[in-house]
């Protein structure tokens, strides 16, 4: 084997480059391979091999990365031997040419050595080549372990993500449930201020239940203040007319005492004149006197002289007696008409002064009349001003009474026994409380022995007069002239007084139903609000829905037919709020009594029959419309009122009425219409939002009526007959359940719908 120069040694200085410039270890180095020797002895082939062995050995040890490093570092080292053994191959060269036998010599050694080198080199190539692959695989299992490090480290960060949002949503959570329990408390705090409040509240709504009927009582009382107020109101009324008549009659007075004066005045002036002619006769007549005096004193002078001439003839002398007698004669009649009209003077005088006296009389008349007049017309303008204050107050008060009750009224009516009721023997089933709270509002019925009762607005007693209904009616009639739109019905079992009611008993002046005195009430005041600036225009329609069909009752066609064949009268709602129904007649009326003409006319042509239940029974609704359009011209104000005022057809069972072929048809559409009505009160009564007003032609018609902004009072009609209990009980309860219903506030129409001069109901 051919060693280094050296003699077959590795130099210290390459072992320490190839171990890293460290000491060789783990007993492989110069101590144990070359004993003593530790400075300058040089290694073996053997034990550089052994070394490397050793060192990759260890180098198992370590991890990947750390080897991978060390091969690196090795090869790196390998190289700079490589380099070094070829540097030192190159020196041996030099060696070789310069120690030439010993290079001849060593050349053998050397070509070994070289070979040795070679194979060496090759071994270590080989090596190279190995520690490369295994470089290679290890670079790849470490890229591959890069690569699961970094996919565990995704994982990791992913894994911290999710622990890092899971910590958050704990967090959330816990802060949730902190709010949760904080929640929890201030619930159960609420809870227990609830519970405090809920006592609170019931002390509350037994307070509201005492204010209640405080505000009943102080109702009631208001009620009696309305009532005194009409009274006065009346009162004021009758004075004002009292008033009116006095300074009408004063008038009157006045106007004759003026004309009086006149004439005396006049007949002063002529017996001025007259006396003036007659100062001028009696001038003329003292005059003559004075010329015949000085005549009589000339003639007297003449006979004198005559007698003193004697010498004159006895006939001249009897010539100058007789007409100096003469002439005494005329002096003496004279003397009379002085007289006379010295006395017709003095009467003159007289009679003038007479005439003065009384013309003072007259001026001072005249003056105190004339006071009276201006201290009555104050008074009349303070009466006035007080009566439109309590106008307006009664006005006030009535709306305010509207308000506190709800917006559908009910009133009750029964009818007094009748000669058909044939119920002398049996007991009575309708009686009236007379408890202070539920006198002249309370009802009881007696049915198989139970007691039903009853609270209305009013309930009318059999013996209430038409003229009692209508006071109670008077106000709300009143507030059509006010803008706003009225209805009032009449519902009620067939034969229970609802057309008594309404209309009344014709030609009987006291038995007057609501229609005509609610007529006459609107043209009065309507005379008594001229005096206020108000000019009214009214217009009437009356129509018919019977068998669910419109008539027109005011045409001058009954049956409603033209000539291309009947005519369908159509209920039109239009966008503006109007109902009108097409081509139904409309009469303009300025008079009650015109209205009157037309009612008698209607009740001609509306659909009577007689039924098991009454004589003349109404087969049809009726409806009688007047529409009100009022103009202030001085305060510029302007409404429009609606005044409908109904006649349901009576409401009866089939099996009582006993109705065959076309009553049968008849009594159906009443009763189908008249649940119609039924049904639409009670959903507006729940406040529901679809109301049936389509359901039949009258709730149809009456829409805008029932709808909420109309002052609506029911009249329920009650038979106090025993056989009449059931139907009286249906209606009573029907009338409790509309009297309990709230449909809106009556809003006042103040000003003319210009956009449409059709006729509407609402
Ligand atoms: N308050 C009353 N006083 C006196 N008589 C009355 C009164 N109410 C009703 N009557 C009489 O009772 C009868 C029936 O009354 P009315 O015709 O008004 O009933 P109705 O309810 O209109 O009946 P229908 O629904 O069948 O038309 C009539 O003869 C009427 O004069």
């Amino acid at each position: 084997m051919v060693g280094p120069v050296n003699g077959g040694r590795i130099p210290r200085q390459v072992l320490s480059v190839v171990n890293g410039g460290q000491e060789p270890v783990m007993g492989v180095g110069p101590a144990s391979i070359a004993g003593s020797d530790c400075g300058a002895v040089d290694f073996t082939r053997e034990d550089v091999e052994a070394l490397l062995g050793e060192r990759i050995r260890a180098k198992n040890k370590y991890s990947l990365k750390e080897k991978c490093d060390v091969m690196t570092d090795y090869i790196k080292r390998l190289r700079i031997c490589i380099k070094w053994f070829q540097e030192l191959q190159g020196d041996l060269v030099l060696q070789q040419e310069k120690h030439g036998k010993m290079l001849e010599s060593a050349e053998k050694k050397c070509n070994d050595l070289e070979l040795l080198m070679s194979e060496k080199e090759e071994e270590l190539n080989s090596i190279i080549m190995e520690l490369r692959k295994n470089y290679i695989a290890l670079q790849e299992k470490f890229a591959k372990e890069e690569s699961n490090k970094l996919a565990a480290m995704e994982l990791l960060t992913k894994e911290k993500d999710a622990r890092l949002s899971a910590e958050r949503s704990q967090a959330s959570i816990l802060e949730d449930l902190e709010r949760a329990q904080r929640e929890s408390s201030s619930a159960n705090q609420k809870i227990l201020s609830l519970n405090d409040m809920y006592k609170r509240l019931q002390e509350y709504n037994t307070s509201l239940q005492q204010y209640n009927s405080k505000l009943q009582s102080e109702l009631n009382q208001t009620n009696e203040i309305l009532k005194n107020v009409e009274k006065e109101k009346v009162a004021v009324l009758e004075n004002l007319s009292n008033l009116r008549g006095h300074c009408t009659s004063l008038q009157d007075q006045l106007t004759a005492a003026k004309a009086s004066n006149n004439e005396t005045m006049k007949l002063k002036e002529a017996l001025a004149s007259e006396v003036g002619c007659l100062r001028l006769d009696l001038q003329q007549v003292r005059d003559d006197r004075d010329r015949q005096l000085s005549q009589v004193q000339d003639l007297s002078a003449e006979v004198l002289k005559y007698k003193e001439w004697t010498g004159k003839s006895a006939a001249e002398l009897g010539n100058l007696t007789t007409k100096s007698k003469e002439l005494e004669a005329t002096c003496s009649s004279q003397s009379n008409q002085i007289k006379e009209l010295q006395e017709k003077l003095a009467a003159a005088e007289n009679k003038l002064q007479m005439s003065d006296l009384s013309a003072f009389e007259i001026r001072t008349g005249y003056e105190e009349q004339k006071r009276v007049n201006s201290e009555l017309q104050l008074r009349l303008a303070e009466a006035e001003l007080k009566l439109v204050e309590g106008e307006s107050l009664r006005k006030k008060l009535h709306n305010t009474i509207l308000e506190l009750k709800g917006n559908i009224r009910v009133f009750c009516r029964v009818r007094p026994i009748l000669f058909d009721d044939a119920a002398e023997n049996e007991p009575k089933t309708v009686s009236f409380p007379t408890t202070t709270e539920n006198i002249g509002r309370g009802i009881e019925l007696l049915q198989n022995g139970q007691k039903h009762s009853f609270m209305f607005d009013k309930v009318f007693v059999p013996e209430s007069s038409q003229e009692e209904v209508f006071v109670e009616v008077s106000q709300l009639v009143q507030s059509a002239l006010d803008g706003y739109k009225v209805c009032i019905f009449a519902y009620g079992q067939t034969g229970s007084g609802k057309t008594h009611t309404m209309m009344g008993t014709p030609g009987n002046f006291d038995d007057k139903g609501l229609i005509p005195r609610s007529l006459e009430q609107i043209f009065e005041s309507r005379q008594m609000l001229q005096n206020q600036g108000w000019k009214y225009e009214m217009q009437v329609s009356m129509l018919e829905i019977y068998n669910e069909t419109i008539r027109d009752l005011l045409t001058t066609n009954r049956h409603g037919s033209t000539e291309s064949g009947t005519k369908q009268y159509a209920i039109k709602h239009d966008a503006n709020g109007n109902t009108y129904v097409s081509d139904l007649t409309i009469v303009d009326v300025r008079s009650s009594r015109e209205v009157s003409f037309l009612l008698n006319r209607a009740a001609q042509s509306r659909s009577v029959g007689k039924t098991q239940m009454n004589e003349q029974s109404s087969r049809s609704h009726f409806v009688f419309t007047l529409r009100i359009t009022g103009i202030n011209e001085s305060t510029e104000q302007q409404v429009q009122g609606i005044l409908n005022l109904i006649d349901l057809a009576g409401s009866e069972r089939l099996s009582k009425s006993g109705s065959t072929g076309d009553r049968l048809k008849e009594t159906q559409a009443i009763n189908k219409s008249l649940s119609s009505l039924s049904d639409v009160i009670f959903s507006l009564a729940k406040k529901e939002e679809h109301v049936p007003f389509r359901n039949s032609k009258l709730t149809y018609l009456l829409q805008p009526c029932l709808g909420g902004d109309s002052k609506t009072l029911m009249v329920v009609n009650v038979s106090p007959a025993p056989s009449s209990i059931n139907e009286s009980l249906c209606s009573l309860r029907f009338a409790a359940r509309v009297n309990a219903c709230e449909i809106g506030t009556p809003r006042r129409q103040t000003a003319v719908k210009q956009l449409d001069a059709r006729f509407s109901y609402g």
